[in-house]
């Protein structure tokens, strides 16, 4: 039998600017896809996942997967392979943005490779998946889940091109000392479509001109981050944001935080967060919370009707006992 498993993430500094080659931070948390895989009597491969049964074949994210072995490996037969998510990743049937498709990637390409190989090479592993994952998101997107999903917690700039995976990381974990709890906020984002259209605008001069104070403010909270001084870096971090939604208002015309969600912020602030935002796409899904007691915040938000999910900093891949 072998066993598995990725890890989900926040992408709490370098949303949007990441796709365009900017830096970014995110966080591997303890929300994992599992898999297993075991040897049966048949030349096929079974797969068992919370969206189905399927035999040889499977959804668009297996198939993806599945494609890309064809094409560079093999696909091993006679194995059924079960995809098990932690419950954390959809709430009332919503998603809650903790990556659940960037996990079951890198868990099903690591498991695939590892009855090929008898191994877990990360840097080949990791390619695969990038690979499949931007056949499924159609060329959208920067890869920092497939990333991290693979390393942990990374500082990460993306690929230019697929088949160097000329991508940068850099493992940064977040102090021991924090808190992190996600408030869900019942709306789904539409992660693509707003990436569309940012990427429809990105070549107007102020959009780069944001762009670019994005990313300074972002690269010195990284470092701030790195020297462990945290007050200093997240202010660096809100002024990134404040231009980000600026540039999401004025430049793309969409919206990425609801007066509901910036409430959230407000009162997740007072009561003792240091930091609260609207990680990755925004546009909904939940918003995340650091501070070194967030006691307060897990109250008042839960008394607002927000579900509060608890999370912690988790490994990247790895094999389960
Ligand atoms: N264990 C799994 N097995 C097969 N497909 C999965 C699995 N987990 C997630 N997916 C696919 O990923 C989709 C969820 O991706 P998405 O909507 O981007 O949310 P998330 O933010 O959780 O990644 C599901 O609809 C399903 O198609
Ligand atoms: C906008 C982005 O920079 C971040 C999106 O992050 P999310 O965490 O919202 O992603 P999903 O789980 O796919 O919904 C796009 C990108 O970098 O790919």
């Amino acid at each position: 039998m072998i066993k598995l498993s990725a890890p989900g993430k926040i992408l709490w500094i370098g949303s949007y600017s990441v796709v365009f080659g900017g830096i970014s931070h995110v966080i591997a948390v303890n929300k994992r896809v599992r898999c297993n895989a075991k040897e049966i009597n048949e030349r096929n491969v079974i797969f068992h996942t919370p969206y189905g049964n399927y035999i040889n074949n499977g959804n668009e994210l297996i198939n993806s997967v599945l494609d890309t072995f064809k094409e560079r490996l093999e696909v091993p037969l006679g194995y059924e392979i079960e995809l098990h998510n932690d419950k954390e990743f959809m709430l009332d049937g919503k998603k809650t943005g903790l990556g659940s498709s960037s996990a079951a990637t890198v868990a099903l390409t690591a498991c695939l490779y590892y009855i090929l190989k008898g191994r877990l090479d990360l840097m080949e592993i990791h390619k695969l998946a990038q690979i499949a994952n931007y056949k499924r998101q159609k060329s959208i997107g920067s890869g920092f889940d497939i990333a991290a999903a693979v390393f942990g917690s990374i500082i990460y700039k993306r690929f230019t091109d697929l088949e160097k995976m000329d991508f940068k990381y850099e493992p940064l974990k977040i102090d021991k000392k924090y808190e992190m709890i996600l408030g869900f906020t019942g709306r789904s984002s539409e992660t693509v479509s707003l990436v569309k259209k940012f990427v429809e605008r990105s070549n107007s001069e102020d959009f780069k001109e944001l762009l670019k104070l994005i990313d300074e403010e972002n690269n010195i909270a990284i470092e701030l981050i790195k020297m462990n001084k945290y007050d200093e870096a997240v202010e660096h971090i809100k002024l990134g944001r404040i231009y980000l939604n600026y540039l999401a208002e004025r430049i793309v015309g969409v919206s990425l935080v609801s007066r509901e969600e910036e409430e959230m912020i407000r009162i997740a602030e007072e009561e003792g967060a240091l930091i609260a935002l609207s990680p990755g796409a925004g546009g909904g899904d939940s918003i995340f919370a650091l501070g070194e007691n967030l006691d307060k915040v897990r109250d008042v938000w839960s008394k607002m009707g927000i579900k509060v999910i608890n999370v912690r900093e988790d490994d990247g891949l790895r094999i389960e006992t």
